[in-house]
């Protein structure tokens, strides 16, 4: 029998694609809690017109990863339930930081690079040129963190102000802690190579101006390409991303898999070319196993036998997010339309961001937000158990501060996420690479896939189970 641990989105991926490979396969899917989805919960209140979404919302649909996703969503039949905002739509265009006490629209189109728009002193351009005449780093670099590179290459500003507000908006992190690789690794290795980011793009450019593409691009799905014919930006699905998972879960159901909810499952051997799997009490003999389960805790499970792969697994970190969803029953609460605001952390604030919810998705008449707070500073600013009440109290003084909204929300949802998102710090990649040349090593038959790894989008957890079953060995 095969089995998988997790029922999140990677976990269910997986049984997608294992069912792919071989559609007559023995499979169950073990899940800690008693329901499937993992981060993507939505929270429907549809008579009144409106979403709470818990963890993610949107997802991109550009790029190789984006149109796996789109492929799956079109094989579960769910096509006509995504919601696509365009790239001209205000909630794609209008991204804000709040920089210097005031909100500031970040540039979306060429102008706005001519242009000096605050918080920056110069215009954005100006960072290509000092990238251009910047040396290149003292010694070769292997890593270093996202801060640091950005920094050397366009300037203090673009590092405080663009990126490290970015990583906050994609991973709850500080920049001067993530890894180059997470978001930057071509333009990293460029630097390396060519000794500036401008010129190793100028020179590469230049070398393969007669060259054909080595490799075909893969053949689009039609829902990707409609995606890119319609221009999306980012979309979800009607009713909630939650309707994701739920279709997933629901589709493997139908084909046999069976999803066990609830199990508490205690420990994992390896025996030649087995696995045991001890779980609510009882054994489980195993041909293979796909752990989609954060890797900390799937490091509890193998300490025992293997405690040099446990260290490697838990040595990638993880930091708290609390999400608080705000509902009010009028549609004009916000000055300003747009995706939402970050908030740098050079500003010192408590709150990461704020997503503007009824402006993506139409949610009737109601104003809809969602305040994200914490990740890396979670413990700087709310200590190790801040009450419900303390951390509604800091969104809302944010929000009047910020969004000059002075009501209470007619309903509203605090959500405080522990460990939900890793954190690709410097040296991740390595970290990786020596967790699978173990596995690799000593035959171990099992495979990694979710979030810890190889990407923290939906996209990329999609695509991780995807490559996670395609690299098994077969019987
Ligand atoms: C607040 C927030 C906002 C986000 N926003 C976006 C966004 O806008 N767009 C985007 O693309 N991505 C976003 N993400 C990232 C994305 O949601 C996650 O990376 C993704 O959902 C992770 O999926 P997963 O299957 O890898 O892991 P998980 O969702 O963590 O699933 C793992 C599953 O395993 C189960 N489990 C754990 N331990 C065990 C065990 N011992 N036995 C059995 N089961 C176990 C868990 O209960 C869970 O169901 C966001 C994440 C967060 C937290
Ligand atoms: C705590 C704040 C967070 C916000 N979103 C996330 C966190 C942790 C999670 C998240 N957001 C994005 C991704 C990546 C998806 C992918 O690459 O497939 C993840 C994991 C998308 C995203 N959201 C924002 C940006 C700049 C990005 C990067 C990609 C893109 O440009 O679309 C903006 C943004 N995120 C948050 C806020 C408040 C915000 C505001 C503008 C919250």
């Amino acid at each position: 029998m095969t089995a998988i641990l997790g029922a999140g989105i990677s976990g269910l991926a997986a049984g997608h694609y294992l069912l792919r490979k071989t559609p007559t396969l023995p499979l169950t899917i073990y899940e800690a809690t008693d329901r499937v989805g993992g981060w993507i919960r939505s929270e429907r209140y549809l008579d009144d017109g409106y979403v709470f979404e818990a963890g993610p919302r949107t997802i991109r649909p550009k790029g190789p990863a984006a149109s796996n996703t789109l492929e799956l969503i079109e094989d579960l039949g769910l096509a006509d339930q995504v919601y696509s905002i365009s790239s001209s739509h205000t909630a794609a265009r209008n991204r804000m930081i709040y920089a210097k006490g005031k909100l500031n629209l970040l540039p979306s189109s060429l102008s706005g690079i001519l242009k000096t728009v605050p918080p920056f002193t110069k215009p954005l351009y100006f960072a290509a040129f000092r990238d251009l005449f910047a040396g290149r780093s003292k010694t070769p670099l292997k890593d270093e963190s996202m801060y640091s590179f950005v920094e050397r290459r366009f300037g203090k500003e673009i590092a405080d102000y663009a990126v490290s507000a970015m990583l906050c908006g994609i991973c709850a992190g500080d920049a001067k802690e993530i890894s180059v690789k997470f978001l930057m690794k071509e333009l990293f290795e460029r630097e390396q190579r060519h000794g500036g980011v401008i010129k190793g793009l100028l020179k590469e450019a230049f070398q393969n101006r007669n060259k054909k593409p080595a490799q075909q691009p893969t053949p689009m799905g039609a829902l990707a390409a409609q995606a890119k014919a319609e221009n999306w930006s980012i979309y979800s699905i009607r009713g909630g991303l939650q309707a994701l998972p739920e279709c997933l879960a629901g589709d493997l159901s139908g084909k046999g898999v069976s999803i066990v909810m609830g199990t508490k499952f205690e420990e994992l051997t390896f025996d030649r070319d087995r696995i045991v799997l001890r779980v609510d009490g009882k054994e489980q003999q195993l041909r293979r196993l796909v752990s989609s389960i954060p890797a900390y805790k799937l490091a509890k499970h193998i300490q025992k036998q293997h405690p040099q792969l446990a260290t490697s697994l838990s040595s990638i970190p993880f930091v708290d997010v609390c999400v608080i969803n705000l509902q009010y029953k009028r549609a004009d609460l916000l000055q300003q339309d747009g995706f939402g605001l970050l908030v740098p952390p050079i500003e010192n604030l408590p709150i990461l961001g704020v997503i503007f919810d009824s402006c993506c998705f139409d949610m009737k008449d109601n104003t809809v937000l969602t305040v994200m707070m914490g990740g890396a500073w979670f413990e700087k600013w709310f200590g190790k158990n801040p009450s419900t009440e303390q951390l509604l109290e800091v969104a809302l003084e944010n929000v009047k501060k910020i969004l000059h909204i002075n009501q209470h929300p007619d309903k509203y949802k605090v959500n405080l996420l522990r460990k939900c998102i890793p954190q690709y710090t410097v040296g991740h990649q390595d970290r990786v690479k020596a967790i699978r040349d173990y596995i690799a090593h000593h035959r171990l038959p099992i495979a990694l896939c979710g979030a810890s790894y190889d990407g923290v989008g939906v996209n990329d957890v999609i695509l991780s189970a995807r490559k996670s079953v395609e690299n098994m060995e077969q019987d």
